[in-house]
C-alpha cells in the first residue's frame, strides 16, 4: 500500500501546514486536524489489510491502533511507541441494555486499554509523534486519566512527563497512577480549565511537547475506538454511538474516523452519534440545544470529574462532527450517571461514573423518542470502574446526598454483622 502522505489543516480558515514543525494552532487561532487525500485509495484494498492482522500476537500491528495505522500516522513500527493498546471487549449491555430500554445495545469497553481508559489510544500515537520530533518532555493538564495514561507511555518511552492537576479534583486511582508511573505531578490551585490554559503557556515558553487532544496526533490515535468496533461487526455499521463528552476529543475522532471510512467507501453510511454531557458541565450541549454562540461555563461540576470540563478545546471539532454524523447532543443528571453506573456496574461490565454518561444518555434519548428502542446502539465506555472507588461506594452506602444530590437508588449496601453462623443466616435471611 503505497503511504499516505498527511498535512495540518485549520478547521476554521483551512490553512494548511506541513509536518515539519511542532504545531496545534492556526495562525488565525482555530485548531488543527491531520488530513490526508484519501482519494486515490481503494478503501477495499485498506479493509484487507487490516482484516490480516486481526488476531496478530505480536509486533507494533497487533495494537488495536496501529492496526490501522495508514489512517492514523504511518511510521515503520520500530518507531512506534506502544503498549499493546486497543483490542477492547465489545460487550452486549445485558441488564444495562434492559435499563436504556434498548434490544440491541452494545458497550465497547476502552476501560480495558493498559491503563485503564481510551486516552491510552491516543497516547501511544501522540507519544510516537512527540519522538518523531525529538522532543525530551511532554506535558497534560488532566481530569486524570490523560494524565495516567501520558505518565505510563513516557515512562516506556524514556521521556519525562509533566501534568497539571487541578487540586483534589481528581479519582484517587488516577492521581496514583500518575505518582506510581513518575509524571512530575503540579497541582493546580483552579480548575481543569485553568490548568489547561496554563499547560499551553508553559509548553510554548518551555518548548515541551503538548499530549492533550488539542494535539491532532490525539485525535488519530482515538479514531481506532470506531475502527475497532466496526471491525468487531465485520464492517456493519450500527445505528447510532453514544459517547461521553468533557474536552471533547472523543467523539471528534469518532466522527472523523467514520467519516474517512465513508469516504474510502469502507462503509456506506455514517453512524450517528450522541454526545452525552454531566448537565452541570455541558457548554456544548448549552450552545446545541439553544442555538446560541458557544460560551464556557465557568465553574463546572459533576461527580464525573473526568468531564469536570467547562471551556473544551475542540468544541469546534465537535460540532463539524455532529454535521458529518447527523448527531445530537444530550445532558444527564448527577443522579441519571449513578444510577446509569449502578447498572453497567451490575450487569457485571462496570465502568467510572462518566463512562455511564453513555448509558444515561442512551436512556434518555430513547425516553425521548430520538433513539428507536429497535435501533443498534453501541455505547462507548472511556475508564475502568476501579479509577474511582470513592463514587463507587459513596453510591452503595447512600452517602452522595449531602454533596451531589444523589440517591444510591440502587444501592448494595455492605452489612457488618457478628463472626456467627447465626448472625451470616441473618443477613442472608435464612
Ligand atoms: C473517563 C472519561 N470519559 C470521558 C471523557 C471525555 O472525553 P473527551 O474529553 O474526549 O470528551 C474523559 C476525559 O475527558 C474521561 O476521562
Ligand atoms: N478527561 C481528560 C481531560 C483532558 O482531556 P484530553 O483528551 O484533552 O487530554 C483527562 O483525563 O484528563
Amino acid at each position: 500500500m503505497k503511504k499516505l502522505e498527511a498535512h495540518l489543516e485549520c478547521v476554521r480558515c483551512h490553512k494548511t501546514y506541513d509536518l515539519s514543525k511542532v504545531r496545534y494552532n492556526c495562525d488565525c487561532g482555530g485548531i488543527l486536524d491531520l488530513v490526508r487525500d484519501l482519494s486515490e485509495v481503494d478503501g477495499g484494498e485498506l479493509k484487507a489489510l487490516w482484516d490480516s492482522r486481526w488476531g496478530l500476537k505480536r509486533g507494533a500491528t497487533s495494537s488495536g491502533v496501529w492496526r490501522y495505522k495508514e489512517l492514523i500516522f504511518d511510521l515503520p513500527d520500530d518507531q512506534i511507541v506502544t503498549r499493546q493498546e486497543g483490542n477492547t471487549r465489545l460487550y452486549d449491555a445485558g441488564k444495562a441494555g434492559v435499563y436504556a430500554g434498548l434490544r440491541h445495545f452494545q458497550l465497547k469497553h476502552e476501560g480495558e486499554n493498559p491503563t485503564g481508559s481510551f486516552k491510552d489510544r491516543g497516547m501511544t500515537c501522540g507519544t510516537t509523534a512527540a519522538r518523531f520530533y525529538g522532543a525530551k518532555t511532554v506535558a497534560c493538564a488532566s481530569t486524570g486519566n490523560t494524565s495516567a495514561s501520558m505518565a505510563s507511555y513516557a515512562a516506556v518511552s524514556g521521556l519525562s512527563s509533566v501534568i497539571f492537576i487541578p487540586e483534589g479534583k481528581i479519582a484517587y486511582g488516577k492521581l496514583a497512577q500518575a505518582l506510581a508511573f513518575g509524571g512530575k505531578t503540579l497541582q493546580i490551585r483552579g480548575n481543569f480549565d485553568d490548568a489547561m490554559a496554563l499547560v499551553q503557556q508553559v509548553c510554548h515558553e518551555l518548548n515541551i511537547y503538548l499530549l492533550n487532544s488539542i494535539n491532532p496526533f490525539r485525535i488519530e490515535g482515538q479514531k481506532a475506538i470506531g475502527f475497532e468496533v466496526l471491525q468487531q461487526l465485520d464492517w456493519q455499521v450500527p445505528d447510532w454511538f453514544v459517547i461521553p463528552g468533557g474536552n471533547l476529543g472523543n467523539n471528534t475522532a469518532l466522527s472523523k474516523g467514520m467519516k474517512e471510512l465513508y469516504d474510502l467507501g469502507i462503509i456506506d453510511k455514517i453512524p450517528r452519534i450522541a454526545v452525552i454531557q454531566a448537565a452541570g458541565s455541558a457548554p456544548l450541549y448549552k450552545m446545541w440545544k439553544n442555538h446560541t454562540p458557544y460560551e464556557a461555563v465557568k465553574n463546572p461540576e459533576t461527580i464525573a470529574t473526568a468531564i469536570k470540563i467547562g471551556n473544551p478545546v475542540s468544541w469546534e471539532k465537535s460540532l463539524r462532527g455532529l454535521e458529518w454524523c447527523n448527531g445530537v447532543v444530550e445532558s444527564v443528571t448527577e443522579q441519571e450517571i449513578m444510577d446509569a453506573k449502578a447498572m453497567v456496574d451490575a450487569a457485571g461490565i462496570g465502568a467510572e461514573p462518566a463512562s455511564c454518561c453513555s448509558v444515561a444518555g442512551a436512556k434518555k434519548l430513547v425516553d425521548a423518542g430520538v433513539i428507536d428502542p429497535e435501533a443498534h446502539v453501541v455505547g462507548i465506555l472511556t475508564g475502568n470502574v476501579l479509577k474511582d472507588p470513592d463514587a463507587v461506594i459513596g453510591y452503595h452506602k447512600d452517602e452522595l446526598f449531602d454533596h451531589y444530590g444523589i440517591r444510591g437508588t440502587y444501592a448494595n449496601k455492605p452489612q457488618v454483622i457478628d463472626a456467627t453462623v447465626d448472625a451470616v443466616k441473618a443477613a442472608l435471611g435464612r
